[in-house]
């Protein structure tokens, strides 16, 4: 058996990700020992029952103190109170990481409480589904999915070889690139879907009561599926679109030009408009899933739980 790549892992929030990460570590042998905290004391007692980790902690001070690496699991907006509060905590030489959904404003709550003896090397797992809480937690989660990290320029490349080692021993491959393009980037690839998701839902739901049952009725295919990302977590998404304002509103503004494209194409009978689009997209899907970038294959993404996430984790 090989060494462990860290001796202690602190993991602060315990939810769907930090679950996984616990779950993933353990079983690679990756980590010597895994300290948990949370907000929640609920929650805590959920993932004691759930064995995910080795010691529990009610004040994540005391989780992180002597750990060799820290990911902040937390809803990105409480990610500035997570750093604040361990920041005094940490040991010097520590990789500090995360893996909020939004990368540019993480670093600018998280970087100005944490000590200069450490290393702050932001990350983003991009898997995930649409459940929470410590009984959402995956082992193979991050199999084959991409986990992209945004080290400043001035990072210690030692640590950041650490850390994409720490992902790969997860199973994930890793990639480096700025916070900036990081945000850009998922802002069309995650954020819009998700908004886009939630505003169809939200539109049908708020059809007059004789269509709104049969669109219920007859959600067997397409609308289901944005059924499935509208029931993401209310928290989580609402810190998404709040700490990535701006990417977000140039693509929604390219995809709403985009969609009076198609409007106009659609009031005018111009077939030939729907159908080039709809054919080049469809040349999009068949390449992502020739590479293996399927996201809607791995059983988890379709897995049936049967516990209700918990409201407040
Ligand atoms: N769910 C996904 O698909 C996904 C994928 C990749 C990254 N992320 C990112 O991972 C992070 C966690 O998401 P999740 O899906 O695990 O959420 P989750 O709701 O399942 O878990 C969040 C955890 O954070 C804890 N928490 C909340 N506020 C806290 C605070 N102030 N201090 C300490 N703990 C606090 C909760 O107790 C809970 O344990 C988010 O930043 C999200 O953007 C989510
Ligand atoms: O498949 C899903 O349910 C997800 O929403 C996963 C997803 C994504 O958009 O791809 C959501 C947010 C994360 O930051 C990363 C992954």
């Amino acid at each position: 058996m090989t060494d462990p790549l860290f001796g202690k892992l602190a993991l602060v929030g315990i939810g769907h990700i930090g679950a996984s990460i616990a779950l993933a570590a353990r079983r690679g042998g990756v980590v010597g020992e895994i300290a948990i905290s949370t907000r929640s004391p609920a929650t805590l007692a959920r993932a004691e029952e759930l064995g995910l980790g080795d010691v529990y902690f009610a004040d994540a001070a005391d989780a992180v103190r002597g750990a060799d690496l820290v990911i902040v699991c937390v809803p990105v907006g409480a990610s500035g109170d997570v750093a604040k509060a361990i920041g005094p905590h940490l040991k010097a030489g520590a990789i500090v990481s995360d893996v909020g959904s939004v990368k540019v404003s993480v670093v600018k709550a998280m970087a100005p409480h944490l000590p200069s003896a450490v290393h702050f090397i932001p990350g983003h797992p991009l898997a995930g589904t649409e459940h929470s809480g410590p009984d959402a937690g995956l082992v193979d989660l991050f199999q084959n999915r991409w986990c992209v990290l945004t080290p400043a320029e001035t990072a210690d490349p030692a640590a950041v070889e650490k850390l994409m080692a720490f992902w790969r021993a997860l199973g994930a491959n890793v990639e480096a690139m700025s916070a900036e393009h990081h945000d850009l980037v998922l802002a069309i690839t995650s954020h819009l879907p998700h908004l886009i998701a939630y505003n169809i839902v939200g539109t049908a739901s708020d059809l007059e009561s004789g269509i709104r049952s049969e669109v219920l009725k007859f959600s067997a295919s397409g609308f289901r599926d944005f059924t499935r990302i509208a029931a993401s977590d209310p928290t989580m998404w609402r810190d998404v679109f709040l700490n990535n304002k701006e990417a977000v509103l140039e693509m929604l503004g390219r995809f709403n030009e985009d969609l009076a494209t198609l409007t106009r194409a659609i009031r005018n009978g111009d077939g030939d408009t729907l159908f080039d689009l709809f054919t080049r997209t469809r040349a999009i899907r068949r390449s992502i899933v020739a590479i293996g970038q399927d996201t809607s294959a791995p059983d988890f993404g379709r897995r049936d739980h049967t516990k209700p996430d918990q409201a407040k984790t």
